[in-house]
């Protein structure tokens, strides 16, 4: 009788008697064959002949159950007792999950929690155990007695463990099985001792004791609960043969074949195995190396074809990018078998690569969750992962990358079309034992590029010399050229080979990070743009920006996708550096309390040496010479740079012309619309009308807040001094008066519009009208200017009103003819229907004469000083800086 037959349900406590019946020559269960291997339930895999017929099934729990006792097994025939397939769910606990036995606890409890069928559960040994093993086998062998004390530090541990989570009978098996191994442990270590060395399968047999007594704790543990469970040493089942330095092969064939006879003995509905150990086909205890227990889980899950290997561990699953590097990594829901292979190889750490081969041929999923948040869902590791959502974002699944490679680039005319030379290339490096990561050969076949450890590259630099110095010598290889402090950046995802533009939006971002790519080999940030930002001069300027960037954060994160992060600030005398962000809510405090001495190289080496953030900027909010002086070497190193100080652009002529011939050549942006007219548009309203190819005719306007503001309110009511104390507490000031009553502030703004506009001036081409008394121009500081300033009251009151006499005002303004090729800065005197004479507080006017605005010029006008608009000019720079990087507009 062929075909689907139902079973007869049963229950466990018949099965023993049906059992009976059954070596007592009934006949109920003998004439059954039944053919599962169409049974999706069942596995798909499972065959059950006539002559084999003796089985009885837990239908409602679709246990197949093995009459054990009743059937002889032959050892070809066991095949007939392992069921296989979805009942199985595979579960792997690592050292730390197995830490305490409160942990082991919790291990227990998460294996009752899952309903399968049918579970299997393979543990590492305690945390640390198998350190503590190797220890004992590395003390013994190098003659130090000191094991036998370490040996009792293990056994210590274990019993103590114990006594803390089993008790009665189970305690007392559990101590008396690890006071036998102990005793031949004991026996193996003095082996060793006298002999002063340990074989691998004597080091091996050592070792795997760590996972045999978790597994067993962990057994009676889940016992306790009423629950059958069985443990098994691995060692009786999984065989496994040697296939490179540290490396195994499990015999699947061998190793099922056991399994089967395993199972046919102790058929428990859950199973508790060892992992990390294993044996050879000769039965001799071995190790699965540097694999460990994550590849017994693998293979285990094989074998049972298990519906699902859950790695439990102590993260939430397989982050998008290393989080220490990229702070906006996040958990992936879910990674294709080849996805979390690259990944691992390109150093995430996933699992190891040869994790997944086991589970991969059978398309059985590997879980990776952690077992101290239960909560989060973890990553599965599957073949197609369900939620790929076919946008350009999406099929970028991860980046990995691996540090301190060297590339190595053989190149020459004479290896196009020599069959052979490639090959001879990689079995050089093979001789000198080193690992290549990545390789890249250019397609005319002129060149083979390779990249391997940085530490590794002498050794192969050298060898190749040797190998190919006929070649070298004849000029058919021209160069083995080295390039040492490489990194690879790997970008990990299924659906990138056949999605266009991916490749272009990395190429496109790592330029945009300044970064030069050296090769290419198919194998950033595309979420947010990120800016990494510095700010120089926590002054009235930078204290303001800093506190408008607090407030604006979490708006640009969430609406714009810009992410700007403040790594580090510096005064004139202290700085404060982060790696990842300061908190901005207290970086007053923190600059205060937390802050090193301030140094400037060390703080741009800071941003420089910050790997985490492709995108950084300087923003210089001093009013420095010397900070000035440092934008070209800043642009050089990548750096963005935007500032309100207008020292680079007004200083000497053939640095800023330098300046802006390096800026315009790179990636680097530049910018400084704060230098004039602070928050007001002019520098990018005077770009707009340059790159649309308008022609400036002329510029003329009031350009400075402080004069605009004391002439505007130097009426005959308060005295010029009071006028410019009252301009300076309101923040329209530079830090030294000076600079602007001396007309210096509006020479320098009229030579940055000048410059902005193709004029080639000096500072010094430009006269100016100080307003600086002569005798208070060798002040030595600002303070006592504004101390003596009063003494000149009177002869500014007699100038208001002889202009007042005239109906006319005094406004100092600047022009910049670019007809003439010059630039002007007057004290001026205009009828009161001026527009210049209908200005009030810190106020700029711009006026643009152009070929476009000829009749009437394109004017702006507004505060043109203080705190909040200036800061707001600096942060617009900032935000024009992502949008150029990539953020949204
Ligand atoms: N105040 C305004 O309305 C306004 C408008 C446009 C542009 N600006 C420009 O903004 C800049 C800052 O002006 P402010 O009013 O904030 O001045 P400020 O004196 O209040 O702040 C300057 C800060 O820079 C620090 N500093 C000076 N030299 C330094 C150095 N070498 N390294 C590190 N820190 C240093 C000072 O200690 C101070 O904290 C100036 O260049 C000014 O021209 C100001
Ligand atoms: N001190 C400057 C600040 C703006 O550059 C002014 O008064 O205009
Ligand atoms: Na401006």
């Amino acid at each position: 009788m062929t075909g689907r037959v139902a079973l007869p349900v049963v229950h466990r406590a018949m099965v023993a008697s049906l059992a009976t019946n059954i070596r007592q020559g009934g006949t109920s269960a003998q004439c059954w064959k039944y053919d599962l291997s169409q049974d999706r339930s069942l596995g798909g895999s499972v065959r059950i002949g006539q002559s084999q017929g003796s089985f009885l099934t837990h239908r409602s729990t679709n246990l197949l159950r093995p009459a054990a006792a009743a059937i002889s097994v032959e050892q070809d025939d066991v095949n007939t007792y392992l069921p296989k397939g979805d009942m199985w769910s595979v579960h792997k606990f690592g050292g730390t999950c197995m830490g305490t036995p409160q942990r082991i606890q919790s291990v227990a409890d998460i294996v009752l929690s899952d309903s399968s069928e049918r579970k299997l559960v393979i543990v590492s040994a305690m945390s640390k155990v198998t350190d503590m093993m190797y220890n004992l086998v590395h003390k013994a062998q190098s003659r130090d007695d000191s094991y036998m004390i370490a040996l009792e530090e293990v056994f210590e541990k274990h019993m103590a463990a114990a006594k803390d989570l089993l008790d009665g009978e189970d305690l007392a098996s559990f101590l008396s099985q690890l006071h036998s191994d102990v005793s031949s442990l004991r026996a193996m270590l003095s082996a060793i001792y006298i002999a002063g060395h340990a074989t691998e399968s004597f080091s091996d047999f050592v070792v795997g004791h760590g996972e045999l007594w978790s597994a067993q704790m962990l057994s009676y543990a889940i016992k306790k609960s009423g629950a059958p469970c069985s443990w098994m040493d691995t060692r009786e089942v999984l065989v496994v043969k040697p296939s490179g330095p540290n490396q195994v092969d499990p015999d699947y064939l061998e190793s099922e074949k056991r399994l089967q006879k395993w199972f046919s003995r102790q058929p428990a509905e859950i199973i508790v195995a060892t992992g990390f150990i294993a044996s050879t086909a000769e039965n001799i205890p071995t190790t699965l190396k540097r694999d460990g227990s994550d590849f017994s889980a693998a293979i285990i899950g094989s074998l049972v074809r298990a519906r699902q290997v859950t790695i439990w561990t102590d993260v939430d699953g397989v982050f998008s990018a290393d989080p220490r590097k990229v702070s906006e990594a996040v958990i992936l829901s879910t990674l294709s078998y080849q996805e979390a292979w690259e990944m691992s190889y390109f150093g995430a750490n996933v699992l190891h690569p040869r994790t997944i081969i086991p589970v991969m041929k059978d398309n059985i999923p590997i879980v990776i969750r952690n077992m101290f948040n239960i909560s989060a869902p973890g990553t599965m590791i599957c073949r197609q992962p369900a939620n790929d959502n076919g946008d350009l974002d999406a099929c970028v699944k991860s980046f990995a990358t691996i540090d301190n490679l060297a590339l190595v680039n053989v190149e020459g005319t004479g290896m196009a079309g020599v069959p052979g030379t490639s090959s001879a290339i990689f079995s050089v490096v093979k001789d000198v034992g080193a690992n290549v990561i990545m390789i890249s050969q250019a397609s005319s076949e002129h060149s083979i590029c390779f990249a391997v450890p940085e530490k590794e590259v002498a050794a192969v630099s050298a060898a190749l010399h040797v190998r190919f110095r006929e070649a070298l010598a004849a000029g058919r290889l021209s160069k083995v050229e080295v390039i040492n402090g490489c990194s690879i950046l790997a970008v990990v995802g299924l659906r990138m080979a056949s999605t266009p533009g991916v490749s272009a939006m990395l190429f496109d971002a790592l330029a945009k990070a300044n970064i030069n790519v050296r090769a290419i080999a198919q194998g950033f940030f595309l979420s947010k743009t990120t800016l990494a930002v510095g700010i120089i001069g926590p002054g009235l300027i930078g204290g303001t920006l800093l506190n408008q960037l607090k407030d604006q954060a979490a708006v640009l994160k969430e609406n714009m996708n810009i992410d700007l992060r403040v790594i580090g600030i510096t005064g004139s005398s202290t700085m404060l550096l982060s790696d990842t962000g300061i908190d901005l809510t207290q970086w007053k405090e923190l600059l205060r309390k937390e802050a090193e001495p301030a140094d400037l190289a060390n703080f741009v080496r800071h941003m420089s040496d910050n790997h985490v953030f492709p995108n950084k900027v300087l923003v210089d909010c001093t009013a420095d010479t010397s900070v000035a002086s440092h934008y070209y070497d800043w642009l050089k190193k990548g750096i963005h740079v935007i500032t309100p100080n207008k020292k680079a652009n007004s200083g000497p002529l053939d640095r800023y012309l330098k300046l802006r011939t390096l800026q315009r050549a790179s990636y680097t942006h530049y910018f400084y619309e704060a230098t004039v007219g602070a928050g007001l548009p002019i520098i990018s309203t005077l770009r707009g009308l340059l790159e649309t190819g308008d022609k400036i005719l002329r510029i003329e306007g009031i350009f400075s807040g402080t004069l605009s503001y004391i002439f505007n309110n130097f009426e005959g009511t308060r005295t010029f001094s009071n006028v410019v104390a009252e301009a300076k507490e309101a923040g329209y000031t530079e830090p030294d008066p000076r600079d602007d009553l001396s007309g210096t502030d509006v020479a320098r703004k009229v030579i940055i519009l000048a410059r902005e506009s193709g004029l080639t001036l000096e500072l010094s081409d430009i006269p100016v009208k100080s307003l600086v008394p002569e005798a208070l121009a060798s002040c030595s500081s600002a303070d006592e200017f504004m101390q003596k300033l009063p003494s000149f009251d009177e002869d500014w009151a007699k100038q208001r009103s002889e202009a007042e006499a005239a109906g006319e005002v005094l406004r100092y303004v600047g022009v910049v003819d670019a007809v003439n090729q010059k630039g002007q800065v007057e004290l001026r005197r205009y009828k009161r229907d001026h527009p210049f004479a209908q200005l009030s507080g810190s106020d700029n006017i711009i006026a643009f004469t152009t070929s476009r605005y000829k009749e009437q010029p394109l004017i702006v006008r507004g505060p043109g000083a203080g705190a909040e608009v200036t800061a707001g000019g600096v942060f617009c720079d900032m935000l024009r800086l992502a949008s150029s990087l990539g953020a949204p507009s």
